[in-house]
């Protein structure tokens, strides 16, 4: 054993010999040790095509399918999604269309391509045995892949299959198995998550359906009183589910509503896709995007369902009709609603990541390939201007920042939910749940409303070309955009992270310890925050996550002083709490969630990186400084108003670092947004493609461009319409 590891010691000084200790050994450093067994062996992620992108590609100080797999967070997922992705590509239903289709059409194929996802049965049989973590990020890994190539297809298959049996899992009981294995295993059922009503949605407490407990016949007897309660943009119900997981107030046969609770309600008939008697079911038309999703509105006419169909893990109504609450177990009730608050926001953040990577790798690649002035001879390539790297490194950094921020949050959560849904101890169960509802409540509008700003900055980026739909910058935009309003409006998310935000200001200001098992507000007591103000004199000083972190815990310390005063002082004018907190939002209470949603991601974040291998350490270190300081650069009107700067130094010296930042990664980029994009298919962008073939400066000039252009639909034709405009004398 110690001769063999002595040969790899020899063998690799021989290795270095007469080589520089650079960028190219690093690299080749790695395919050495993957080639003799000591790295994952990547060669499953297919090479790059040699062409223009090269040229920054040679400049790259790491290997890139090593950032790949660190940012994937661990080998089987990324070997999962490149599964996923070569077979999709054979398969001929899953080819990209060049024209944008009927409505109705993208709703059938997209129906379809779910029907054969499922028939490839990516989950391996092995996995329903395995753990709630390991199950679940399998099923989270699935949807991302299919994310980046149809977003529709993964919100019908999130909403469908995965957000409805995890609510029967957590929600139900025994009695609703069945139905989890129809969703889950054998697929016979599609369902919809029916909350949202056409009168009331964020304030889900004034929902008017009803479900009320008739003992005669052991049913409940679900009802819309007007078209004000009807449930509307619930996803796969317009024309496809089988079943819909229906929130209802609940009325027992003495008349008393005891809130909202969930119902399993069968929708169709899964033979021949027919609505049940008593239904008015209807689909919403044409949306700004994710088309492929029927979102339908209904209206129930006294629709009877069995009193079973009540998923009663939390509370259950006898056969006699007496309601009865299962609060014995507080663990568990506390476990499902975490489940089931945040699973879906977390996958949406996942599913965001996926957009933003796509939409920054087709840009960056584009501005490595795209030449404007200069010599005649030597045009310059965009991504030489300062400006195009201020507009678009940035996002390319929050693209990483964010991958690693969820990564590590997701197992956090994944594990804390496996142990309470097993009935495990979890320690201060009740503040862990508090605390994660408030890190997803200001997360997902933080990396939803990023991930839009830098979609369209992405567009803009790539000029005219970059409003083709075949640059795919259009459909990525267009379908990320609802994700800030569905699974909670961002700004109604916001104010209940700052709800829990403030309490744990108001206790440690008391004296007390803030509830904050996970640890994000920590520093709350050890006297980190407010002790501070900016004395650096360099930007070196300021490209560091100390300066970084401890800048962010100031800014965060401060914002909850300062929200927490506006909020006292309208308390103290006599209004309500509700009144009070609704005249704290703008500039306090909005500001204060995104300020601890930033904090939160370059906590987490720097924590990732330091357990990166040592090789991919500094660009990550770079990536993750230059995300830090941008988004200071965001708060320094905050950082000035509350004492922290003065002069004009802190702001000169953000600035300059966020352009130093840019500069000293202009020959990291290409390789960045490489390891975050996915294949070529997937990516489905004529700008973005990995061969850089948007712009060859000689024999092929635009050729993927050209190639679109010529192979539009009736490109060449004349208008089928030029009868109709032509003057009718000369006909
Ligand atoms: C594509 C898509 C898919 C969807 N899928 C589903 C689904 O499958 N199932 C389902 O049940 N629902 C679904 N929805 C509905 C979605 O969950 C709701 O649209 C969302 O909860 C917001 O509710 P609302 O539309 O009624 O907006 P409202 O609650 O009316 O809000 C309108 C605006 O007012 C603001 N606002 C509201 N209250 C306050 C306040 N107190 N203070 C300040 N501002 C406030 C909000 O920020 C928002 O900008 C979907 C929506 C879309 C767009």
């Amino acid at each position: 054993m110690e001769r063999t590891e002595k040969r790899e010691r020899d063998s690799l000084s021989v290795y270095f010999t007469g080589v520089r200790r650079s960028r190219l050994s690093a690299i080749k450093l790695c395919s050495y040790l993957e080639s003799r067994g000591r790295m994952e062996d990547l060669s499953f992620v297919p090479d790059l095509p040699k062409g223009p992108l090269d040229v920054y590609r040679n400049t790259a100080s790491f290997n890139w399918k090593r950032l790949k797999l660190a940012l994937e967070g661990d080998i089987d997922s990324l070997k999962l999604k490149y599964k996923i992705w070569r077979t999709l590509e054979k398969d001929p239903l899953f080819a990209h269309s060049p024209v944008s289709l009927p409505v109705e059409e993208q709703k059938r194929i997209t129906q379809l391509q779910l029907k054969k996802i499922n028939e490839y049965k990516f989950i391996p049989k092995e996995m329903f045995n395995a753990s709630y973590s390991k199950r679940t990020r399998t099923i989270m890994t699935i949807n991302e892949a299919v994310q980046s190539l149809n977003p529709s297809v993964s919100v019908k298959m999130a909403i469908g299959i995965y957000l409805f049996s995890n609510a029967l899992l957590s929600l139900g009981t025994e009695r609703h198995l069945k139905f989890y294995e129809a969703t889950i295993k054998t697929r016979e059922i599609l369902a919809s998550f029916a909350l949202t009503e056409v009168a009331h949605g964020s304030d889900a407490r004034l929902m008017r359906t009803t479900a009320t407990y008739d003992p005669s016949t052991k049913e409940f007897v679900i009802h819309t009183p007007d078209f004000e309660a009807a449930k509307c943009w619930v996803g796969n119900l317009g024309r496809t589910c089988t079943h819909t997981l229906l929130f209802a107030q609940l009325i027992t046969p003495d008349g008393t509503n005891h809130g909202l609770h969930g119902f399993m309600v069968p929708i169709r008939n899964p033979d021949t896709l027919e609505t049940y008697p008593g239904l008015i079911v209807g689909d919403m038309g044409e949306k700004i995007g994710v088309n492929g999703i029927d979102n339908g509105f209904i209206m129930f006419n006294q629709y009877r369902i069995p009193r079973e169909n009540l998923l009663n893990r939390t509370a259950d109504v006898t056969e006699d009709g007496t309601y009865e609450s299962s609060f014995s177990e507080p663990s568990r009730i506390l476990g499902a609603a975490l489940e089931n608050l945040s699973a879906g926001r977390i996958g949406i953040m996942q599913e965001s990541c996926h957009s933003l990577s796509s939409a920054v790798s087709i840009a960056v690649r584009y501005a490595a390939s795209r030449t404007q002035f200069g010599d005649r001879q030597k045009e310059t390539p965009l991504i030489e201007y300062e400006l195009h790297q201020w507009r678009l490194f940035g996002h390319v950094a929050a693209a990483v920042v964010f991958r690693l921020y969820i990564e590590s949050f997701t197992k956090t959560y994944l594990e804390i939910a496996e142990k309470s849904n097993a009935g495990h101890r979890v320690d201060n169960l009740s503040e862990t749940v508090s605390e994660i509802h408030a890190m997803v409540s200001c997360s997902k509008p933080l990396l939803t409303w990023s991930v839009l700003r830098a979609a369209q900055q992405c567009r803009e980026a790539c000029g005219g070309h970059g409003y083709l739909k075949c640059s795919n910058l259009g459909d990525i935009r267009s379908n990320h955009e609802p994700t800030v309003t569905y699974e909670g409006d961002n700004n109604v998310l916001s104010q209940q992270a700052g709800n829990w935000l403030l309490r744990q200001y108001e206790a440690a200001r008391g004296g007390g310890v803030p509830d904050t098992p996970l640890g994000t507000l920590a520093f709350l007591t050890d006297g980190e925050g407010m002790n501070r103000t900016f004395s650096c004199t360099s930007t070196d000083q300021l490209k560091n996550p100390d300066f970084i972190l401890s800048t962010y815990k100031w800014l965060l310390t401060w914002m909850l002083k300062y929200t927490h005063e506006k909020n006292e002082s309208e308390l103290a004018k006599g209004l309500t709490k509700v009144q009070a907190r609704n005249r704290s939002q703008v500039y306090r209470w909005r500001t204060l969630t995104k300020v601890y949603a930033e904090y939160l991601t370059l906590m987490i974040s720097v924590e990732s990186i330091q357990r990166k291998e040592p090789g991919l350490r500094p660009v990550l270190m770079k990536l993750y400084c230059l995300y830090g300081l941008s988004v200071l650069d965001e708060n320094l009107v905050e950082l000035y108003q509350g004492g922290f700067a003065r002069g004009g130094d802190c702001a000169r010296l953000v600035r300059d670092a966020v352009l130093e930042l840019c500069a000293e990664l202009k020959g990291e980029m290409v390789s960045v947004v490489d390891a975050l994009a996915p294949t070529d298919f997937v990516l489905n962008s004529v700008l973005g493609s990995s061969d850089g073939k948007v712009n060859l400066h000689y024999e092929v000039l635009y050729q993927n461009l050209q190639k679109s252009f010529f192979s539009q639909p009736g490109v060449f034709e004349r208008a089928p319409w030029w009868r109709e405009v032509v003057p009718s004398s000369k006909l």
